[in-house]
């Protein structure tokens, strides 16, 4: 705040929101006035910024005027949206007494904080992200973390060494971080994100009690009991989260621990890098929108996790390949994927229905999900396949509470319970006959002026009502004569003169409150609905799992069916071998003219060392084998028409250039921070991909960077895929190496790529080639080449000078114009054309 006038002076009404904003001092508090949430003081001035609304003032409290901005209750959702998107924290402050019987300010409490990783209302979130909560629990060299998707219900932990902090949050869209208060972030993490609170909260004593409450004696079923730091994490994040959805968690069941050991890694980099689920360029396409079938939305979200996280080799994976492998045989995916229209985001409704915050539209959609549970087992059951059996035992079918739903709701139930209309006509006795009170209304209205009419002989006389006068009997002007003495003035209009009396007015109560009673008996109603839902969630949310997993797994039979993919083996000999393996994303852009490759890694040969012009493929070669690797590894059937892989640990990446500024890195240090990073970490096990090392820095350095980093992989038996431009790398003998090379063909003056991988090292840099491809203009394209061919002869006559070099730098293609006429046919020249080269051979000569 903002105002330093003391409390007494202020009006009651902004004592009373001092006092609300007092318990949430970094959030902005909307405070409910009426159909307005208003913001006063900083508040308004921020909101008017952020959300472009009017900047006002509200009258004076302790003698100066408040700055106020507001929004309408019925478009709040939009405003929030924006506002968390932004990072920012929203308090509501809702009117929770009865204006009618208040004396001062109606009563009025925060109901709710919503923060970037507590949302679970639907409007604020889009249907394919979540926003994780995470909570980091450090503790000398390790720290517990637990993320929590509060809307979706999962809540998962880990426990990592403090070095693989920064990777850990990385690799996950987390959209808000707690932590003990003196914990210090990692690089490279907004710290607009995180929130620090009292250590104690994370202290075992006080997350023993949290943990109980909330699982008791199952938290020993969860397999994390030896992740203290992790649990630790789980609990001060239940109970921060308890704090701002003021509820308790219901909707979380269980902890999922995420091992390491059990997944293929990919760090933060290397997904990036791979554009898994995001593109470099920002919205270009990626693996992830290659997969993007799935019907439903909860199962484009699992689609997505399961990418960021594969997992080895072992009895999950094997299950999903199974799956996969049935739905491809027969119909297959597309009954399944029929069979799940009709399924609503279930997941999120019921995190909605567990907090007791579901709307009639919530309900609504759980019933079509419910409705579409028979058809989608029958779906599974007629595939006939022993591997999909256990989808059937998962997919219960929930009749008595369908039943209850079909019965209760009508067919399209608004939003919000606001103006009621949600309950079926039949349902209940005594809701339908306060709504036939109300509703009879008009009749009773005619009825009661036709009586009128005739008791005062007043032929224009006309009864009716609207919001905001209520009831009225009406009198044109044109009517000249006496007026009944029981009629009381209630309006005066330009053409009328509006009247009560007390017959009316006995309607005008009855009418109102039948109203009125009708929306709490709905209310009431609808809350009985709830909880009856309410103990299914649990069973609810398992089916909606396994309809998920149906969904995924439907999506990846139906993608190896649609884009002519093929099952991969596994095999625990360690070796990679991929027989036409296409990158599946650059495919989906240029189709057929995909030149499909080859790879083979085995015991013996571990890096290949692989050179060619700049486009030739060569990072596509690279990136297509960490795709297909890892797309096996999500259950999926891969772009190869053979693919075989041992057991492979991690896949690390090293590719392109990008410069962290922000981070305070260089082009050339982050490319040194990866590098040195994988040497760290790779395994005999790690697929490593190396696109053009050592080059941000002088020539000779990043040569012999590269050169060592090669022998070094080489050593440790990673597999290895090492990209370069540095000739002198093919002369690199170690044992495991093998040299590859991206064909070319040079026709003229132009440069051919053929994209297919060849054994053996280049014999050509294309560079100036390319160069003009890309539109360098041909007058500096050609003193280029001129500019080279004296390099060129530097480093010869050096080369012949010195010592014999171990690293021959220049010494490469033969002179352009020699070149040149080695490669020319004079019997396929006409005579215009032997000019023509004769000209051409003077330049380069020059
Ligand atoms: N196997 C292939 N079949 C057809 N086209 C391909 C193939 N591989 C690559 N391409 C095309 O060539 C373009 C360049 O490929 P890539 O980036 O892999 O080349 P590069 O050798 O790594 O180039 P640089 O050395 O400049 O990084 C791709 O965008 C793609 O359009």
């Amino acid at each position: 705040m903002t105002d330093p006038t003391p409390l007494q002076n202020h009006t009651p009404m902004m004592r009373q929101y001092f006092g609300l904003k007092e318990q949430c001092p970094d959030a902005l508090l909307f405070y409910r006035m009426g159909d307005f949430y208003e913001l006063f003081f900083d508040d308004a001035e921020k909101a008017a910024r952020l959300l472009g609304i009017t900047l006002t003032s509200r009258g004076q409290s302790a003698g100066q005027a408040i700055p106020m901005a507001g929004v309408p209750v019925q478009s709040v959702d939009g405003y929030l949206a924006k506002l968390v998107r932004l990072g920012e924290r929203v308090a509501i402050g809702e009117q929770i007494g009865d204006p009618a019987t208040a004396k001062g300010p109606v009563e009025r409490a925060i109901v709710r904080v919503i923060t970037p990783g507590t949302i679970i209302d639907g409007a604020l979130l889009d249907a394919g992200q979540e926003p994780l909560l995470l909570a980091l629990c450090p503790d000398g060299p390790r720290c517990g973390l637990a993320w929590l998707d509060a809307a979706g219900g999962r809540l998962m932990v880990s426990e990592v060494a403090d070095t693989a902090i920064a990777d850990a949050i990385a690799r996950r869209p987390v959209a808000e971080i707690i932590a003990p208060e003196d914990t210090s972030l990692p690089v490279g993490i907004d710290p607009q994100k995180l929130q620090l609170l009292e250590k104690t909260g994370f202290q075992t004593r006080r997350t023993e009690a949290v943990l109980e409450r909330y699982f008791g004696e199952r938290l020993a079923s969860f397999g994390c009991n030896d992740w203290p730091l992790a649990l630790r994490a789980a609990a001060a994040l239940l109970s921060y989260a308890e704090t701002q959805l003021r509820s308790n968690l219901t909707q979380i069941q269980r902890i999922h621990p995420e091992r390491t050991e059990e997944e293929l890694y990919l760090d933060a980099t290397a997904l990036r890098a791979l554009e898994v689920v995001e593109s470099l360029q920002g919205n270009g396409p990626t693996l992830l929108t290659l997969l993007q079938k799935t019907q439903t939305a909860m199962g484009a979200r699992l689609l997505r996790r399961w990418l960021l996280r594969p997992l080895r080799q072992g009895p999950v994976l094997a299950a999903r390949q199974e799956v996969v492998a049935a739905l491809t045989q027969g119909g297959g995916p597309i009954t399944i994927q029929k069979a799940l229209h009709g399924i609503a985001d279930a997941e999120r409704i019921l995190t909605r229905v567990a907090l007791n915050r579901a709307s009639p539209r919530d309900l609504a959609q759980l019933r079509s999900t419910l409705q579409a549970l028979p058809t989608l087992r029958t779906a599974v059951e007629e595939t006939g396949h022993p591997a999909l059996t256990v989808y059937q035992e998962r997919i219960a079918l929930f009749a008595a509470l369908r039943t209850l739903l079909e019965e209760s709701l009508v067919d399209a139930p608004p939003m919000t319970q606001r103006d009621g209309g949600y309950i079926h006509a039949g349902y209940d006795a005594e809701l339908d006959r306060l709504q036939q009170l109300s509703q009879n209304l008009q009749e009773v209205l005619r009825d009661l002026e036709q009586q009128e009419r005739q008791r005062t002989g007043i032929a224009q006389l006309k009864i009716q009502f609207n919001r905001v006068h209520g009831f009225y009997i009406e009198i044109s002007r044109s009517y000249q004569g006496p007026i009944p003495d029981d009629y009381r003035r209630r309006q005066t209009t330009k053409n009328a003169e509006r009247y009560i009396n007390d017959a009316l007015k006995v309607i005008e109560d009855q009418a109102l409150s039948a109203e009125s009673l009708a929306l709490s008996r709905e209310r009431l109603l609808f809350m009985r609905i709830l909880e009856a839902a309410a103990p299914e969630v649990p069973a609810l949310q398992d089916a909606m799992t396994a309809v998920a997993e149906l969904d995924g797994l439907s999506t990846l039979a139906e993608r190896a069916i649609t884009l002519h993919w093929y099952a991969p083996h596994f095999v625990t000999e360690s070796l990679l071998h991929v027989r036409d393996g296409r990158h599946p994303v650059v495919e989906a852009q240029i189709g057929s003219n995909f030149v499909p490759n080859d790879l083979d890694f085995d015991k013996e040969q571990r890096m290949l060392l692989i050179t060619g012009p700049n486009m030739g493929g060569k990072s596509t070669y690279m990136r297509q084998t960490a795709l297909i690797v890892l797309l096996a590894h999500i259950g999926s059937w891969v772009p190869a028409r053979e693919a075989i892989i041992g057991p492979i640990d991690q896949i690390f990446t090293r590719i392109g250039a990008a410069d962290d500024l922000a981070g305070g890195r260089s082009t050339f240090m982050v490319e040194m921070s990866e590098t040195a990073r994988i040497l760290h970490l790779a395994t005999a096990q790690s697929l490593v991909i190396l696109d053009e090392i050592g080059r941000g820095t002088a020539t000779y350095d990043g040569l012999s960077i590269a050169w060592a980093t090669a022998e070094a992989l080489v050593e440790r038996g990673a597999c290895t895929l090492f990209a370069t431009h540095y000739f002198e790398l093919t002369e690199l003998d170690l044992p495991g190496l093998r040299n590859a090379h991206l064909d070319a063909l040079t026709q003229g003056d132009q440069v051919v790529f053929l994209h297919r991988v060849e054994s053996g090292p280049a014999t050509q840099s294309y560079g100036l080639a390319v160069a003009k491809l890309a539109g360098v203009p041909d007058s500096v394209v050609r003193r280029a080449r001129q500019r080279l061919i004296q390099l060129e002869d530097i480093a010869q006559q050096s080369v012949s000078n010195t010592v014999p070099a171990q690293l021959p730098l220049f010494q490469v293609a033969p002179h352009p114009a020699v070149h040149r006429l080695s490669q020319l046919e004079p019997d396929q020249l006409s005579p215009r054309q032997a000019l023509d080269l004769l000209y051409t051979l003077k330049e380069l000569a020059q």
